[in-house]
């Protein structure tokens, strides 16, 4: 659980590019340990604001504290000084393709002046924490995808930062490494507490990785809130809907074709359920069944976890006995229950 400790406080940030406004009245904070997502599609502003929170930028109006010192005030030379209390990790990685993994974790060390008798032992405690022992000595052109962010996360974090900044971070990854980097960032969050906040399109990498998700749009921050709290609450926000819907199970196509509207006796009645937080394992559908006499068919869905909070969509068939005092316990039990309709019981 993250201390109430603002790392970073936004307030009232405006900026613009000549007439063209990218960010209107950004208001938010972010406490030490927490794991944050910044999502926005295309042109939302979030490379902007990315560029204002690590002071590469400096916003037309607001303050920006990091560490409750305005970013927006500082001299260039303060803010060299204070970038070092920032690491960052990219996209496309940006490392030095000249220098090998052990050289491109060190950089960041020797430009801070570290003592040269500790800079070793920094860098191979770093690459034994991103999983790249034996890698050492390797050019980048070495390395796959995934290992090259390693050396990223590695290079941001050695000289101790308060606050890591991921710039769509796993955008050039495919599925697999994503997951893996997203865990290793995890696992740093745990183990030094330290507090992230990643950028991204991908509504499925801020559904697995952030415990809290601001949502962007048209530089307009329009949802502040847990995964959980962005999903199930009623929005009219397009990106907003977008993202409850990629998350949302879907029936297979074969049984969507047959779904019929009217309800009539000896169909299937088909109807979406979500379960209330944290309250997945607890075996409402088996009672459910033993209690009415009523069977369930599993269509779609399953549980996800996001942060510290777990939670499970299906879509289900109900058939046999009561179903309508099945449905009224779904209703009853589930935080939502919705009914899509019914098919026969030839699917
Ligand atoms: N240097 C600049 N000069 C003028 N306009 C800019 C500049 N940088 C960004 N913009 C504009 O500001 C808005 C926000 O851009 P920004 O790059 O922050 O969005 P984004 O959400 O990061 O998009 P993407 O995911 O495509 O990078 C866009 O309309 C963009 O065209």
């Amino acid at each position: 659980m993250a201390v109430m400790e603002p790392v970073l406080d936004v307030k009232h940030v405006n900026h613009r590019f000549g007439h063209h406004v990218a960010l209107t009245d950004i208001n938010f904070s972010i406490q030490r340990g927490e794991i944050v997502g910044i999502i926005g599609r295309s042109g939302a502003g979030k490379s902007t604001l990315l560029r204002c929170l690590c002071g590469l930028e400096k916003p037309t109006q607001g303050q920006i504290l990091l560490n409750e010192v305005n970013l927006v005030t500082q001299s260039e030379s303060q803010l060299v000084q204070l970038r070092r209390k920032i690491g960052l990790i990219f996209q496309h990685f940006n490392l030095l393709e000249s220098r090998t993994v052990f050289k491109n974790i060190v950089l960041p060390l020797q430009i801070a002046n570290w003592p040269k008798s500790k800079q070793a032992e920094r860098v191979h405690e770093l690459i034994s924490l991103v999983g790249l022992k034996g890698h050492e000595n390797k050019k980048p052109s070495q390395l796959s995808g995934g290992q090259k962010q390693r050396v990223g996360i590695a290079r941001a974090l050695a000289a101790n930062p308060d606050l890591l900044l991921c710039d769509e971070a796993t955008s050039a990854l495919d599925p697999e490494s994503t997951t893996a980097i997203l865990d290793l960032l995890s696992e740093i969050n745990q183990k030094l507490g330290l507090t992230i906040v990643l950028i991204t399109h991908e509504m499925d990498v801020v559904r697995h990785f952030a415990q809290r998700v601001l949502v962007l749009d048209h530089g307009r921050l329009i949802a502040d809130g847990s995964m959980g709290e962005l999903l199930t609450t009623p929005s009219e926000q397009s990106i907003i809907v977008k993202l409850q819907d990629e998350t949302k199970p879907n029936l297979p196509q074969e049984i969507n074709e047959k779904l019929h509207h009217d309800d009539k006796a000896g169909k299937v009645t088909v109807v979406r359920i979500t379960f209330p937080e944290n309250e997945v394992f607890k075996p409402f559908l088996s009672n459910m069944t033993k209690t009415f006499e009523t069977d369930i068919t599993i269509f779609q869905g399953g549980i996800t976890s996001f942060g510290d909070t777990t939670t499970g969509e299906m879509i289900i068939g109900l058939s046999g006995r009561n179903i309508a005092a099945a449905e009224a316990f779904l209703e009853a039990n589930m935080k939502k229950i919705e009914r899509l309709g019914y098919v026969t019981p030839d699917y």
